[in-house]
């Protein structure tokens, strides 16, 4: 049976990266996706804002949503304070088992919990299963039509406290226009938009910042 892109993104990272060297791993991603096979990782301009917005905040506890290989996880944990925490959830079985072996060559598994399942099922979860009060940061890049029920949901769960910060990803490629609407619109965000370009092209995206007012 043939190998997934996927598959072969992981296998390139284990034969040519540095082990236990996180940017090694990101270099080597964001190498063999301009180079080779495009992927959808946020990629090495979009990552810098993800990182600003990371070591802006010093989070204790970060959620993601949509692991895919591992590549944000492994931008997010690397910068986390000793004792601090990323949740990533992922639904899809192979790619789970992919960013696992991702995350554990990079050396930041002490710092990585991968939730398998869909969101809506977990993110109800995080309080009692997971252990969590409230989140301090929020990276959303999974189905783009999920972005905005997800942030009810969050809401809905009482996970967002004053100040917590959510970030999505491809709000402008391949676009989340539910979601600009709803969070624009709401009293209780404040947005903030940052253009920059589609991960390895030369293509128009952005990623929006939603700070959440209580
Ligand atoms: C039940 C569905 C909602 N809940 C979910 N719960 C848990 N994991 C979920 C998930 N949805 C999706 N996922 C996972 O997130 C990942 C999906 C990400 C979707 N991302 C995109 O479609 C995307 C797409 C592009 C893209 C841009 C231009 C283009 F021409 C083609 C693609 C660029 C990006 O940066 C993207 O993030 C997968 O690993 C998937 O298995
Ligand atoms: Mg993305």
């Amino acid at each position: 049976m043939n190998q997934s892109k996927e598959q072969r993104i992981l296998n390139f990272v284990l034969q040519n990266a540095v082990r236990g060297d996180p940017c090694s791993v990101m270099d080597t991603i964001d190498k063999y996706c301009s180079q080779k096979e495009w992927a959808m990782n946020v990629g090495c301009e979009k990552g810098l804002i993800l990182d600003k917005t990371v070591e802006e905040i010093k989070p204790s506890v970060v959620l993601e949503l949509g692991t895919y290989c591992g590549y944000s996880a492994i931008r997010i944990a690397r910068l986390l304070k000793a004792g601090a925490r990323l949740l990533t959830v992922e639904f899809n079985p192979e790619f789970a088992a992919i960013a696992k072996q991702m995350i554990e060559f990079a050396g930041v598994q002490d710092k990585v919990n991968i939730l398998e399942g869909p969101s809506e099922e977990i993110i109800p979860q995080l309080k009692k299963k997971y252990e969590v009060d409230t989140l301090d940061f929020v990276f959303l890049d999974h189905w783009k039509d999920r972005y905005s029920p997800d942030t009810i949901l969050l809401q809905e769960c009482n996970l967002l406290r004053k100040g917590s910060v959510l970030l999505a990803d491809n709000v402008i490629c391949p676009g989340a226009p539910e979601f600009l609407k709803y969070i624009r619109n709401n009293p209780s965000f404040q947005c903030t938009n940052y253009p920059a370009h589609l991960e390895y092209m030369e293509v128009q995206d952005a990623m929006e910042k939603a700070v959440f007012l209580g």
